[in-house]
C-alpha cells in the first residue's frame, strides 16, 4: 500500500535551498523545526503554492506533483483544507455562512460525505451559528476556520501553526477539539508547529524540518527522544514521551498509576478514566540519574535501565543522555560533571529517577 503522503522535492526560494524528502503514514504528521527551516514551504508545496523545481508529491496514492512527467495539480483541484494562524473569516457573514463556505467549494462527487451536524457536534459549536466572528474568542474563530475547512470535504487538511496567534487558555481549549479530529474523522492532517508541547500532545508521526531538508521522521516517541532532535527542541523543551494505560487510582494520595512500557508511573492527578489511553511527557531536567535503587528520595517514579547514548555538550556544562527503560527511550540531562563523577558510559545499568511527569492527553 502506498503511505499517505509522499514528498521527494527539490526546489529554491532566494537563498534558501529546499531540498525534503519524507513519507508519513500517520493521522496527524507534525513538521517541526525552528523558525526559517522550512515548514510553511513544504507546506505550500503540498497545497499547491509552491510549484516544486523537481520532485514527486503524493497524497494517498494520487499523483499531485511530478515533475519528470509534467504533472502539476493546480491547488484548486486538490481538495486540500487549509487551517491558517489566523481565522480568516469573513466579518460580515455569520458563523453559519462561513462554514457553509466551505460547503459551496466541496466537490460534487463528495458534497455528502461529511454533514454539517457531524462537524458542529465535533467541533462544539453549534451554539455559534448566527453569531458573527468579530463576537467570538480566537478559539472559537478557530474551531470556525476548521469547521470550513472540513466541510470543503478534503482528502487532507494542512494547518500551518493553527494555535500560534492564541494566549495560553485558548490554546488548552482547543487542544481537545484536534484531537477528536485527529482520531474521529479520518482526514489525514498535516501540522506544522514549533512548540514541542504541541507536538508531543497531537502528532502521530513526527517530521523534523532543518535548513531545508528532513532531519528525522518517524513515531513521534521514537524522533523525540533521539539525541540529534533533543538538540533543535533547546534544552528547556527536550523530553521524551511514553505512551500509557490507566491502571489503578490512589484516592488517599489522589495519584493515578500509568502502566507504560518502561515501567509503573504514578501522576498526580485524578480525572482520568480508568483503563484509558494516555501520552505523558517527561522533561529529560526532570530526570536524575543513580547507580543504586535510591532510598529516602521523595520523586515517586524511579525506573531500572541502561544508558544507550550520551551526547555531547552543547557549549554549557549539561549533557543529554538517552536511556533504555526496558525498549522505551528516556532522555535525561545532566552536568557533565555528574556523567564524569558516575562514570556513565553507553551500557551503564543505572536508575532513573523522575521527578515530574506530566499527562498530555487523554
Ligand atoms: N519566496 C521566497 N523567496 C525567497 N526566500 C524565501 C521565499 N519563501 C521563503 N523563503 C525563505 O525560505 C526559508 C524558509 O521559510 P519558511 O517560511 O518555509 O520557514 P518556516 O519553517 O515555516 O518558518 P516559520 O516557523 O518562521 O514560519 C526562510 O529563510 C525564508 O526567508
Amino acid at each position: 500500500m502506498s503511505p499517505l503522503i509522499e514528498i521527494a522535492v527539490e526546489h529554491q526560494l532566494g537563498q534558501f535551498k529546499l531540498d525534503a524528502n519524507f513519507t508519513s503514514n500517520g493521522r496527524l504528521t507534525a513538521l517541526f523545526g525552528r523558525s526559517g527551516s522550512g515548514k510553511t514551504s513544504l507546506v505550500n508545496v503540498i497545497g499547491g503554492l509552491i510549484r516544486p523545481a523537481r520532485g514527486r508529491v503524493l497524497v494517498d496514492g494520487e499523483v499531485l506533483v511530478d515533475t519528470r512527467h509534467g504533472v502539476f495539480v493546480p491547488k484548486h483541484r486538490r481538495r486540500i483544507g487549509y487551517v491558517f494562524q489566523e481565522a480568516r473569516l469573513f466579518p460580515h457573514l455569520t458563523v453559519r455562512q462561513n462554514l457553509l463556505f466551505g460547503r459551496w467549494f466541496a466537490p460534487r462527487e463528495g458534497r455528502d460525505s461529511i454533514a454539517f451536524e457531524a462537524v458542529l457536534d465535533l467541533l462544539g459549536i453549534g451554539h455559534l451559528l448566527e453569531r458573527r466572528p468579530a463576537g467570538l474568542s480566537g478559539g472559537e474563530k478557530q474551531r470556525i476556520a476548521i469547521g470550513r475547512a472540513l466541510l470543503a470535504n478534503p482528502r487532507l487538511l494542512l494547518m500551518d501553526e493553527p494555535l500560534a496567534s492564541l494566549d495560553e487558555a485558548r490554546k488548552v481549549e482547543i487542544l481537545p477539539y484536534i484531537e477528536r479530529l485527529r482520531d474521529e474523522i479520518g482526514i489525514p492532517i498535516v501540522y506544522v508547529s514549533h512548540s514541542v508541547a504541541e507536538v508531543a500532545r497531537l502528532a502521530t508521526t513526527l517530521v523534523v524540518v532543518d535548513q531545508g531538508a528532513i532531519k528525522a521522521c518517524g513515531p513521534t516517541a521514537e524522533v523525540m527522544s533521539r539525541l540529534d532532535v533533543a538538540g533543535l527542541s533547546g534544552a528547556a523543551e527536550a523530553g521524551s514521551i511514553l505512551e500509557a494505560e490507566i491502571v489503578g487510582y490512589d484516592a488517599e494520595y489522589h495519584l493515578t498509576s500509568l502502566r507504560t512500557q518502561a515501567g509503573l508511573l504514578q501522576v498526580s492527578r485524578s480525572a482520568l478514566p480508568f483503563g484509558g489511553h494516555v501520552r505523558v511527557r517527561i522533561l529529560a531536567s526532570d530526570v536524575l540519574i543513580s547507580l543504586t535503587l535510591p532510598t529516602g528520595v521523595s520523586a515517586l517514579n524511579i525506573l531500572p535501565g541502561t544508558i544507550a547514548e550520551i551526547g555531547r555538550t552543547r557549549g554549557g556544562a549539561a549533557i543529554e543522555l538517552v536511556i533504555d527503560c526496558n525498549g522505551a527511550s528516556l532522555l535525561a540531562r545532566l552536568t557533565a560533571k555528574s556523567v564524569a563523577a558516575l562514570a556513565l558510559r553507553q551500557g551503564s545499568q543505572v536508575y532513573a529517577v523522575i521527578k515530574s511527569v506530566s499527562v498530555e492527553t487523554s
